[in-house]
Protein backbone atom coordinates (compact mmCIF):
# COMPACT_ATOMS: atom_id res chain seq x y z
CA UNK A 1 0.00 0.00 0.00
CA UNK A 2 1.66 3.36 -1.24
CA UNK A 3 1.16 6.65 0.78
CA UNK A 4 0.06 9.60 -1.02
CA UNK A 5 3.37 12.24 -2.23
CA UNK A 6 3.98 14.77 -0.40
CA UNK A 7 2.10 17.75 -1.03
CA UNK A 8 3.56 21.44 -0.78
CA UNK A 9 1.57 22.46 2.22
CA UNK A 10 3.56 19.39 3.98
CA UNK A 11 6.74 20.64 2.71
CA UNK A 12 9.22 20.77 5.70
CA UNK A 13 13.10 20.36 5.55
CA UNK A 14 14.13 16.93 6.01
CA UNK A 15 15.47 15.98 8.69
CA UNK A 16 17.56 12.54 9.57
CA UNK A 17 14.49 10.97 10.94
CA UNK A 18 12.17 12.41 8.45
CA UNK A 19 14.84 10.55 5.22
CA UNK A 20 13.29 7.49 6.57
CA UNK A 21 11.28 7.72 9.72
CA UNK A 22 8.45 5.22 9.77
CA UNK A 23 7.63 5.23 6.30
CA UNK A 24 6.21 2.38 4.66
CA UNK A 25 8.68 1.00 2.35
CA UNK A 26 8.98 2.62 -1.10
CA UNK A 27 6.85 5.80 0.27
CA UNK A 28 8.13 8.72 -1.81
CA UNK A 29 10.68 10.86 0.52
CA UNK A 30 9.66 14.30 1.67
CA UNK A 31 10.44 17.46 -0.28
CA UNK A 32 13.90 18.84 -0.13
CA UNK A 33 14.69 21.40 2.12
CA UNK A 34 13.33 24.62 0.22
CA UNK A 35 14.56 26.93 3.19
CA UNK A 36 11.19 27.21 4.85
CA UNK A 37 11.23 26.97 8.27
CA UNK A 38 9.68 23.59 9.52
CA UNK A 39 6.22 24.88 11.11
CA UNK A 40 6.38 22.58 13.89
CA UNK A 41 9.15 24.50 15.30
CA UNK A 42 6.76 27.14 15.92
CA UNK A 43 9.38 29.63 14.88
CA UNK A 44 12.94 28.19 16.46
CA UNK A 45 15.77 29.07 14.72
CA UNK A 46 16.77 27.03 12.19
CA UNK A 47 18.44 23.94 13.91
CA UNK A 48 21.25 22.03 11.79
CA UNK A 49 21.42 19.24 14.31
CA UNK A 50 18.97 16.58 14.31
CA UNK A 51 19.74 16.03 17.87
CA UNK A 52 18.79 19.54 18.46
CA UNK A 53 15.60 19.26 16.11
CA UNK A 54 14.34 16.51 17.99
CA UNK A 55 14.20 18.22 21.24
CA UNK A 56 13.03 21.24 19.85
CA UNK A 57 10.19 19.29 18.11
CA UNK A 58 9.25 17.85 21.83
CA UNK A 59 9.12 21.79 22.64
CA UNK A 60 5.39 21.79 20.29
CA UNK A 61 4.00 18.58 22.01
CA UNK A 62 0.34 19.03 22.53
CA UNK A 63 -0.29 22.00 20.63
CA UNK A 64 -1.45 21.88 16.71
CA UNK A 65 -3.21 19.28 15.94
CA UNK A 66 -5.55 18.46 19.22
CA UNK A 67 -8.41 18.40 17.84
CA UNK A 68 -8.13 15.29 16.25
CA UNK A 69 -11.44 13.33 16.63
CA UNK A 70 -11.55 11.03 19.34
CA UNK A 71 -11.28 7.71 17.74
CA UNK A 72 -13.92 5.59 20.33
CA UNK A 73 -14.37 5.44 23.74
CA UNK A 74 -13.44 2.36 26.14
CA UNK A 75 -15.43 2.52 29.63
CA UNK A 76 -15.55 6.62 28.98
CA UNK A 77 -11.63 6.64 27.74
CA UNK A 78 -10.66 7.58 24.54
CA UNK A 79 -8.31 5.19 22.68
CA UNK A 80 -4.75 6.91 22.25
CA UNK A 81 -2.85 4.35 20.46
CA UNK A 82 -3.59 1.61 18.70
CA UNK A 83 -1.18 -0.45 16.87
CA UNK A 84 -2.15 -3.47 14.64
CA UNK A 85 -0.21 -6.30 13.34
CA UNK A 86 2.58 -4.26 12.58
CA UNK A 87 6.10 -5.19 10.82
CA UNK A 88 8.98 -3.48 10.31
CA UNK A 89 12.88 -4.03 9.32
CA UNK A 90 15.91 -2.42 9.21
CA UNK A 91 16.30 -0.05 6.42
CA UNK A 92 19.77 -0.64 5.71
CA UNK A 93 19.45 -4.35 5.04
CA UNK A 94 15.68 -5.34 5.04
CA UNK A 95 16.03 -7.49 8.13
CA UNK A 96 12.38 -8.25 9.69
CA UNK A 97 12.82 -6.92 13.70
CA UNK A 98 8.86 -6.04 13.79
CA UNK A 99 6.79 -9.30 12.84
CA UNK A 100 3.45 -8.53 13.48
CA UNK A 101 2.74 -6.31 16.86
CA UNK A 102 -0.80 -5.23 18.33
CA UNK A 103 -1.31 -3.20 20.91
CA UNK A 104 -4.06 -0.77 22.16
CA UNK A 105 -3.67 2.36 25.04
CA UNK A 106 -6.27 3.85 26.13
CA UNK A 107 -5.84 7.34 27.90
CA UNK A 108 -4.53 7.42 31.63
CA UNK A 109 -3.36 3.44 31.27
CA UNK A 110 0.12 2.63 31.66
CA UNK A 111 1.82 -0.14 30.34
CA UNK A 112 5.11 -1.94 30.29
CA UNK A 113 6.72 -4.30 27.62
CA UNK A 114 8.92 -6.68 28.61
CA UNK A 115 11.38 -9.32 26.80
CA UNK A 116 14.29 -11.34 26.46
CA UNK A 117 17.72 -9.19 24.90
CA UNK A 118 16.79 -8.31 20.95
CA UNK A 119 12.65 -9.23 21.20
CA UNK A 120 12.42 -5.81 19.62
CA UNK A 121 11.03 -3.84 22.24
CA UNK A 122 13.62 -0.48 21.44
CA UNK A 123 12.49 -1.31 17.59
CA UNK A 124 9.09 -0.97 18.34
CA UNK A 125 9.36 1.94 20.04
CA UNK A 126 11.75 3.67 17.66
CA UNK A 127 9.01 2.90 14.63
CA UNK A 128 6.72 4.50 16.99
CA UNK A 129 8.32 7.46 17.22
CA UNK A 130 9.19 6.91 13.38
CA UNK A 131 13.25 6.43 13.50
CA UNK A 132 15.49 6.68 10.29
CA UNK A 133 16.95 3.34 11.38
CA UNK A 134 13.40 1.52 10.18
CA UNK A 135 11.21 0.97 7.31
CA UNK A 136 7.19 -0.44 7.88
CA UNK A 137 6.56 -2.75 6.15
CA UNK A 138 2.79 -3.79 7.35
CA UNK A 139 0.32 -2.90 9.34
CA UNK A 140 -1.26 0.46 11.23
CA UNK A 141 -0.29 2.29 13.96
CA UNK A 142 -3.29 4.92 14.88
CA UNK A 143 -2.31 7.75 17.71
CA UNK A 144 -5.88 9.94 18.58
CA UNK A 145 -7.31 8.78 15.50
CA UNK A 146 -4.73 9.45 13.61
CA UNK A 147 -2.52 7.57 11.33
CA UNK A 148 1.02 7.99 12.79
CA UNK A 149 2.54 6.47 9.08
CA UNK A 150 0.94 9.23 7.38
CA UNK A 151 3.01 11.35 9.73
CA UNK A 152 6.57 12.50 10.09
CA UNK A 153 8.65 12.63 13.43
CA UNK A 154 7.87 16.12 13.97
CA UNK A 155 4.16 15.64 13.65
CA UNK A 156 4.21 12.65 15.78
CA UNK A 157 5.70 14.82 18.46
CA UNK A 158 3.25 17.57 18.03
CA UNK A 159 0.42 15.20 18.02
CA UNK A 160 1.73 14.72 21.88
CA UNK A 161 4.28 11.16 21.77
CA UNK A 162 7.53 11.69 23.64
CA UNK A 163 10.49 8.65 23.56
CA UNK A 164 13.09 8.40 26.34
CA UNK A 165 15.96 6.85 24.93
CA UNK A 166 17.64 3.70 25.79
CA UNK A 167 20.78 5.93 25.52
CA UNK A 168 20.15 9.86 25.74
CA UNK A 169 22.28 11.74 23.16
CA UNK A 170 25.02 14.82 23.85
CA UNK A 171 24.51 18.26 22.54
CA UNK A 172 27.53 19.90 22.62
CA UNK A 173 27.80 23.47 22.85
CA UNK A 174 24.08 24.01 23.92
CA UNK A 175 23.50 24.64 27.83
CA UNK A 176 20.45 22.55 29.11
CA UNK A 177 19.40 25.76 30.27
CA UNK A 178 18.91 27.65 27.12
CA UNK A 179 17.93 24.46 25.19
CA UNK A 180 14.97 23.72 28.03
CA UNK A 181 14.27 27.11 27.40
CA UNK A 182 13.82 27.59 23.99
CA UNK A 183 12.00 24.54 23.87
CA UNK A 184 9.59 25.72 26.47
CA UNK A 185 9.11 29.07 24.42
CA UNK A 186 8.58 27.47 21.14
CA UNK A 187 5.55 25.31 22.75
CA UNK A 188 4.48 28.32 24.27
CA UNK A 189 4.41 30.14 20.75
CA UNK A 190 2.71 27.59 19.71
CA UNK A 191 -0.38 27.68 22.33
CA UNK A 192 -0.04 31.97 21.12
CA UNK A 193 1.23 32.11 25.09
CA UNK A 194 3.97 34.43 25.95
CA UNK A 195 7.33 33.23 26.22
CA UNK A 196 8.79 33.24 29.26
CA UNK A 197 11.75 35.29 30.29
CA UNK A 198 14.83 33.09 31.46
CA UNK A 199 14.03 34.55 35.14
CA UNK A 200 10.24 32.96 34.16
CA UNK A 201 11.41 29.83 32.84
CA UNK A 202 13.88 29.63 35.79
CA UNK A 203 10.70 29.94 38.03
CA UNK A 204 9.15 27.35 36.15
CA UNK A 205 11.96 25.06 36.11
CA UNK A 206 12.96 25.01 39.20
CA UNK A 207 10.79 22.79 40.64
CA UNK A 208 10.86 20.07 38.71
CA UNK A 209 14.31 19.89 39.19
CA UNK A 210 13.65 19.55 42.97
CA UNK A 211 11.68 16.59 42.06
CA UNK A 212 14.03 14.95 40.42
CA UNK A 213 16.36 15.92 43.09
CA UNK A 214 18.56 16.95 40.45
CA UNK A 215 21.21 19.72 41.05
CA UNK A 216 20.72 23.48 39.60
CA UNK A 217 23.63 23.63 37.96
CA UNK A 218 22.94 20.60 35.77
CA UNK A 219 21.15 23.80 33.31
CA UNK A 220 24.36 25.57 33.20
CA UNK A 221 25.65 22.29 31.71
CA UNK A 222 25.56 21.32 28.09
CA UNK A 223 22.91 19.16 26.77
CA UNK A 224 23.65 15.68 28.46
CA UNK A 225 27.95 16.51 28.68
CA UNK A 226 29.87 14.60 30.50
CA UNK A 227 26.43 13.35 32.22
CA UNK A 228 26.87 10.27 34.07
CA UNK A 229 24.51 6.96 32.69
CA UNK A 230 21.53 8.30 35.75
CA UNK A 231 22.09 11.90 35.50
CA UNK A 232 21.10 11.83 31.35
CA UNK A 233 17.70 9.39 32.51
CA UNK A 234 16.99 12.03 35.07
CA UNK A 235 17.48 14.98 32.45
CA UNK A 236 15.65 13.05 29.72
CA UNK A 237 12.30 13.00 32.94
CA UNK A 238 13.18 16.41 33.02
CA UNK A 239 12.85 17.54 29.13
CA UNK A 240 9.37 15.55 29.84
CA UNK A 241 8.58 17.39 32.94
CA UNK A 242 8.90 20.42 30.85
CA UNK A 243 7.24 20.08 27.61
CA UNK A 244 4.56 17.40 28.64
CA UNK A 245 3.17 14.20 26.70
CA UNK A 246 0.39 12.49 25.88
CA UNK A 247 1.92 9.31 25.30
CA UNK A 248 5.39 9.60 27.09
CA UNK A 249 7.33 6.61 25.81
CA UNK A 250 10.51 5.36 28.78
CA UNK A 251 13.03 3.14 26.77
CA UNK A 252 14.60 1.82 30.28
CA UNK A 253 14.19 4.67 32.31
CA UNK A 254 15.76 2.68 35.28
CA UNK A 255 18.47 1.06 33.49
CA UNK A 256 22.08 2.38 35.71
CA UNK A 257 19.96 4.17 38.57
CA UNK A 258 20.55 3.49 41.93
CA UNK A 259 17.67 2.99 44.12
CA UNK A 260 16.69 6.81 45.26
CA UNK A 261 17.49 8.12 41.58
CA UNK A 262 15.27 5.17 40.59
CA UNK A 263 12.71 6.96 43.12
CA UNK A 264 12.75 10.28 42.04
CA UNK A 265 12.53 9.26 38.24
CA UNK A 266 9.11 7.18 38.99
CA UNK A 267 8.17 9.82 41.79
CA UNK A 268 8.38 12.69 38.69
CA UNK A 269 6.94 10.42 36.10
CA UNK A 270 3.78 9.68 38.25
CA UNK A 271 3.31 13.69 39.32
CA UNK A 272 3.13 13.87 35.11
CA UNK A 273 0.36 11.23 35.03
CA UNK A 274 -2.51 12.67 34.71
CA UNK A 275 -6.26 10.79 33.48
CA UNK A 276 -5.40 12.07 29.99
CA UNK A 277 -1.76 10.65 29.75
CA UNK A 278 -0.48 7.58 29.37
CA UNK A 279 2.59 5.59 29.76
CA UNK A 280 4.39 2.93 27.80
CA UNK A 281 7.66 1.56 29.78
CA UNK A 282 9.84 -1.22 28.62
CA UNK A 283 11.91 -2.41 31.18
CA UNK A 284 13.67 -5.81 32.56
CA UNK A 285 13.21 -5.44 36.23
CA UNK A 286 10.24 -5.26 38.34
CA UNK A 287 11.75 -2.88 40.20
CA UNK A 288 10.60 -0.17 38.16
CA UNK A 289 7.59 -1.71 38.41
CA UNK A 290 6.84 -1.30 42.07
CA UNK A 291 7.16 2.51 41.31
CA UNK A 292 5.33 3.10 38.33
CA UNK A 293 2.51 0.94 38.35
CA UNK A 294 1.14 -0.73 35.22
CA UNK A 295 -2.00 -2.02 34.52
CA UNK A 296 -1.02 -4.23 31.30
CA UNK A 297 2.49 -5.69 30.70
CA UNK A 298 2.83 -7.19 27.30
CA UNK A 299 5.67 -9.76 27.02
CA UNK A 300 7.57 -9.26 23.59
CA UNK A 301 9.05 -12.01 22.08
CA UNK A 302 10.43 -12.43 18.17
CA UNK A 303 9.23 -9.49 17.28
CA UNK A 304 5.72 -9.48 18.70
CA UNK A 305 3.33 -8.88 21.90
CA UNK A 306 2.60 -13.13 22.90
CA UNK A 307 1.57 -12.38 26.08
CA UNK A 308 -0.63 -9.47 27.96
CA UNK A 309 -1.34 -9.27 31.80
CA UNK A 310 -1.61 -8.15 35.01
CA UNK A 311 1.77 -7.26 37.30
CA UNK A 312 1.45 -10.94 37.96
CA UNK A 313 3.87 -11.67 34.80
CA UNK A 314 6.40 -9.49 36.22
CA UNK A 315 6.84 -11.38 39.60
CA UNK A 316 6.56 -14.31 37.64
CA UNK A 317 9.48 -13.04 35.23
CA UNK A 318 11.59 -12.15 38.26
CA UNK A 319 11.38 -15.67 40.36
CA UNK A 320 11.04 -18.42 37.14
CA UNK A 321 12.43 -16.41 33.87
CA UNK A 322 10.80 -15.95 30.61
CA UNK A 323 10.08 -20.05 30.74
CA UNK A 324 7.51 -19.75 33.70
CA UNK A 325 6.08 -16.85 31.87
CA UNK A 326 5.53 -18.85 28.68
CA UNK A 327 3.84 -21.73 31.01
CA UNK A 328 1.17 -19.24 32.78
N1 LIG B 1 19.68 -0.34 13.54
C1 LIG B 1 19.91 -1.64 13.67
N2 LIG B 1 20.88 -2.26 12.99
C2 LIG B 1 21.12 -3.58 13.13
N3 LIG B 1 20.41 -4.38 13.95
C3 LIG B 1 19.43 -3.84 14.66
C4 LIG B 1 19.12 -2.44 14.56
N4 LIG B 1 18.10 -2.16 15.38
C5 LIG B 1 17.77 -3.33 15.97
N5 LIG B 1 18.57 -4.32 15.54
C6 LIG B 1 18.51 -5.73 15.96
O1 LIG B 1 17.16 -6.03 16.15
C7 LIG B 1 16.99 -6.88 17.28
C8 LIG B 1 16.03 -6.22 18.26
O2 LIG B 1 16.70 -5.10 18.87
P1 LIG B 1 16.01 -4.23 19.98
O3 LIG B 1 16.98 -3.19 20.39
O4 LIG B 1 14.69 -3.78 19.50
O5 LIG B 1 15.82 -5.31 21.12
P2 LIG B 1 15.35 -5.10 22.64
O6 LIG B 1 14.23 -6.07 22.86
O7 LIG B 1 15.07 -3.68 22.93
O8 LIG B 1 16.64 -5.60 23.38
P3 LIG B 1 17.29 -5.17 24.81
O9 LIG B 1 16.41 -5.75 25.87
O10 LIG B 1 18.62 -5.84 24.78
O11 LIG B 1 17.40 -3.68 24.85
C9 LIG B 1 18.37 -7.11 17.84
O12 LIG B 1 18.86 -8.34 17.36
C10 LIG B 1 19.18 -5.95 17.30
O13 LIG B 1 20.53 -6.29 17.13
Amino acid sequence: MASAPPSLSTARPPTAASLHGGRRRGALPPLPSCGVRPPSLGGLPALRSAPLRRFAVRAALSTADRSAAPVESGGGKELLLEVRDLTAVIAETGQEILKGVDLTIYEGEVHAIMGKNGSGKSTFAKVLVGHPDYEVTGGSMMFKGENLLEMEPEDRSLAGLFMSFQSPIEIPGVSNADFLNMAYNARRRKLNQPELSPIEFWAYVYPKLDLLNMKADFLNRNVNEGFSGGERKRNEILQLAVLGAELAILDEIDSGLDVDALRDVAKSVNGLLTPKNSVLMITHYLRLLEFIEPRYIHVMENGKIVKTGDISIAKTLEKEGFKGVSEM
